[in-house]
């Protein structure tokens, strides 16, 4: 039971905040009083220009990077988050750009890699490959097979499978750095929908982007970032795309 059902409120806690988060690389202030909230079976997508701290962002709530000033917050309660290893224990999990796969590796390999399952002294093969396409399906994830090296995969194929991987520790946040940037059209409407899978799961979903128009799809709330510091949170449903880019560039309308 999390504090505010404790008090007997319905208000729900956020799974994940941030509270006056700044992070500075010398004199370039990455980030300056960041507050941002993400809720179970939310998506949330945050949005900006080149140079406007997203990477920052998710290096910090990932445990990546550490802020110079503020709070990480995990239902409500102040959290240290010294490296990645921490941010995992507390069920935030990051799938970065690079994706980090094995490509010579195959599927199942690539899932398992430093979490095989064994039974007795032997990898229990039948059992992985079984939850590896339990998890694919679960994300509307079509692969042709789990036995195929990665480097044979489509860039959205490898990235389901990136996401399926950080789906084992059964995570509550999913931080997706970037996810839309090497995909083509089908691609991203293949990618929306495991986003859309992964909101149904319960997870709560952060989604960096340059792209205003991909997410919006798929978003409940779009937090815009410029030069560091929030320049706008919108309802997805209520933002037009005007709106948005007036806040990524500055530009009054
Ligand atoms: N390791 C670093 N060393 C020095 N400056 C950095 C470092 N990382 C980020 N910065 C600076 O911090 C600011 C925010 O960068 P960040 O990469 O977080 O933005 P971004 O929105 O992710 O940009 P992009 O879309 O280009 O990746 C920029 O001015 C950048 O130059």
């Amino acid at each position: 039971m999390t504090a505010t059902e404790q008090a007997g409120t319905s208000a729900p806690t956020p799974v994940l905040s941030l509270r006056g988060v700044s992070r500075s690389f010398g004199a370039a202030r990455a980030l300056l009083d960041i507050d941002l909230d993400v809720y179970a079976h939310e998506v949330v997508a945050v949005v900006g220009d080149t140079g406007a701290g997203k990477s920052t962002l998710v290096g910090v709530l990932s445990g990546a990077q550490q802020p110079d000033e503020g709070q990480v917050l995990v239902d409500g309660s102040p959290v240290a988050l010294a490296d990645p290893a921490s941010a995992r224990s507390l069920g935030i999990a990051a799938v970065f750009q690079d994706l980090a796969l094995c490509a010579n590796l195959d599927v199942v390999e690539n899932l398992f890699l430093g979490q095989e399952v064994v039974r007795g002294s032997l990898l229990d093969e039948v059992a992985m490959e079984k939850q590896a396409w339990n998890l694919l399906g679960q994300l509307a994830a079509r692969v042709p097979s789990v036995r195929i090296p990665v480097a044979g995969l489509s860039s959205a194929q490898r990235r389901a499978v990136a996401i399926a991987r950080s789906l084992l520790g059964e995570p509550r946040v999913i931080l997706l750095d970037e996810p839309t940037a090497s995909l083509g059209l089908t691609q991203v409407a293949e990618f929306l929908t495991l986003v859309e899978r992964l909101r149904a799961r319960g997870h709560a979903v952060l989604i960096t982007s340059h792209s205003l128009s991909d997410l919006q799809a798929v978003a409940d709330r779009i937090v815009v970032l410029r030069l560091g510091r929030t320049n706008g949170e919108f309802r997805a449903d209520h933002v037009t795309y005007e709106d948005l880019l007036a806040a990524v560039t500055g530009v009054a309308r």
